[in-house]
């Protein structure tokens, strides 16, 4: 448990490292590869420990690690024994993270079959997964539905497809990309996803021999080839991380270095920072984020697909908004559960409707389907310390900062689930001066 002591604002500096959403996907690639692959700026995060355990029960050896002796956060995927699709412990990793559902390609290329464990990840909605198995499916291969999870298996090499997404997912895009770049012939992907991690991953792919174009207009078109090699990577750095901090030196009136920081992947988070009425400075190596001292602006705001403003930056944003003088209003458009975590946001002294309807420009998927997606937010608020049980990542992140910026005395249970997407959080805050004590 933590103990949160509130009420200074946080100042200094935190460097980010490789994105979540990038580097466990990088990790899966490497099974496609008839060599070793160098992955950098690997962060020390439990999604990470999740893949690299996954991986070694499929016969992959990985070494290196983000340890004190890897400040560059190498790590090394050799997959040339990789043998075995069935691991009796498989199961071990059920409802750890997203990530498994993305072995299937390279491991029905390598072996003709993949177990997949249940999903895990934040429980933000529903996360169905009939995509990725639609698009299995148009490779060629079987799926079947078994008590502990999905076998599924093909005899012959896959076959290039044609694929219309119904929303640009990124899992299923990935999943395309992953099974594409190996099946045989050509493969035009239409309604993908283009998230910069997306991207990234393609970059890689690339190193490794894949023949991949991004067309215009969310057309990707994958040529297959019969094998392909290693790679060696710097993996892009964590966007919802870097958005992350900025928001808590909003919501704590502190001022905040990330080091590590891109801004072109933070385009559309910045130019929400600054209506909001923060300040922030580019240089080389980072970006600075500061309150600017006196009100923050409250804002009228839509989670979508990239370009858009991503749902992963939503919930720590919402702290920042009690700050802010006026009614807010928030639109989640990607996932239809995601407010859940204002209800103890309401007990530290915000004030925040949740509502049905879509309260927003673009009538989203779940207007008319009973579920909380939008949030009004009225503030300024001044927070008070409260007892909290984390309800998921970025949630658990958000009553963090909460209970910084609060009055008083707050106790956070579960931070775990926090370790699965910020690494070192606790030395982090640290060095930004919060006053938080494990016991
Ligand atoms: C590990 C990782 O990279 N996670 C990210 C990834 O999640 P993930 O890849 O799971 O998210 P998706 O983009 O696939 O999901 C978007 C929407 O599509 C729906 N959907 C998806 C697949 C499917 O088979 N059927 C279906 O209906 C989902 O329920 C959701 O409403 O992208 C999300 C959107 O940027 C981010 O919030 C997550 O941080
Ligand atoms: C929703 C998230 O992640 P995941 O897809 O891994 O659950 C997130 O990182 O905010």
């Amino acid at each position: 448990m933590l103990t949160v002591q509130g009420g200074t604002p946080l100042r200094g500096t935190v460097s980010v490292r490789g994105a979540k959403n990038l580097v466990p996907k990088a990790m899966v690639a490497s099974l496609l590869g008839s060599e070793p692959s160098v992955l950098r700026n690997v962060p020390g995060i439990r999604d990470v420990d999740v893949v690299r355990g996954l991986l070694e029960l499929h016969g992959a050896t990985v070494s290196s690690g983000p340890d004190a002796g890897n400040p560059d956060g190498e790590l090394v995927v050799d997959p040339r024994n990789v043998e075995s699709a069935h691991v009796a412990d498989i199961d071990a990793h059920a409802g750890s993270s997203r990530i498994p559902i993305l072995f299937c390609g390279p491991l029905l290329h390598r072996l003709g079959e993949a177990f997949i464990p249940d999903l895990g990840g934040c429980r933000i909605g529903d996360r169905p997964i009939n995509y990725h198995l639609d698009v299995l499916r148009s490779f060629g291969a079987t799926v079947d539905k078994l008590d502990s999870g999905i076998h599924i298996y093909t005899r012959d090499r896959l076959r290039g497809t044609k694929v219309q997404l119904p929303y640009p997912s990124v899992g299923t895009t990935e999943q395309v990309l992953l099974t594409a770049v190996c099946a045989e012939g050509l493969t035009e992907l239409t309604g993908a996803a283009i998230e910069p991690e997306i991207m990234d991953l393609i970059a890689i792919l690339q190193k490794m021999g894949a023949i991949i174009s991004v067309d215009t207009d969310r057309v990707i078109r994958i040529e297959g080839v019969e094998k392909l090699g290693g790679y060696v990577h710097r993996a892009l750095p964590d966007r919802m991380e870097t958005g992350s901090w900025a928001s808590a030196a909003l919501a704590t009136r502190g001022e905040i270095y990330v080091r590590g920081a891109n801004q072109p992947d933070m385009m559309t988070y910045l130019n929400v920072f600054r209506r909001i009425g923060g300040e922030f400075d580019v240089d080389e190596d980072g970006i600075l984020f500061r309150h600017p001292g006196g009100d923050l602006n409250s804002l009228v705001l839509e989670t979508d697909v990239h370009p858009g403003f991503m749902t992963d930056w939503q919930q720590p944003l919402v702290v920042a908004l009690t700050q802010a003088r006026g009614l807010s209003i928030i639109h989640e458009t990607v996932y239809e559960n995601r407010f859940g975590f204002t209800e103890a946001l309401g007990r530290m002294g915000a004030v925040i409707q949740v509502y049905k309807e879509c309260l927003g420009g673009i009538p989203c998927r779940f207007g008319q389907r009973n579920f909380n997606h939008s949030a009004v937010v009225s503030g300024p608020a001044k927070l008070h310390g409260t007892d909290i049980v984390v309800p998921d990542l970025r949630g658990g992140f958000s009553h963090l900062i909460a209970a910084l910026a609060a009055e008083g005395e707050s106790t956070v249970q579960g931070i775990e689930l926090i370790n699965r997407g910020y690494e070192n959080f606790m030395e982090k805050l640290n060095a930004l001066g919060a006053n938080v004590t494990l016991s």
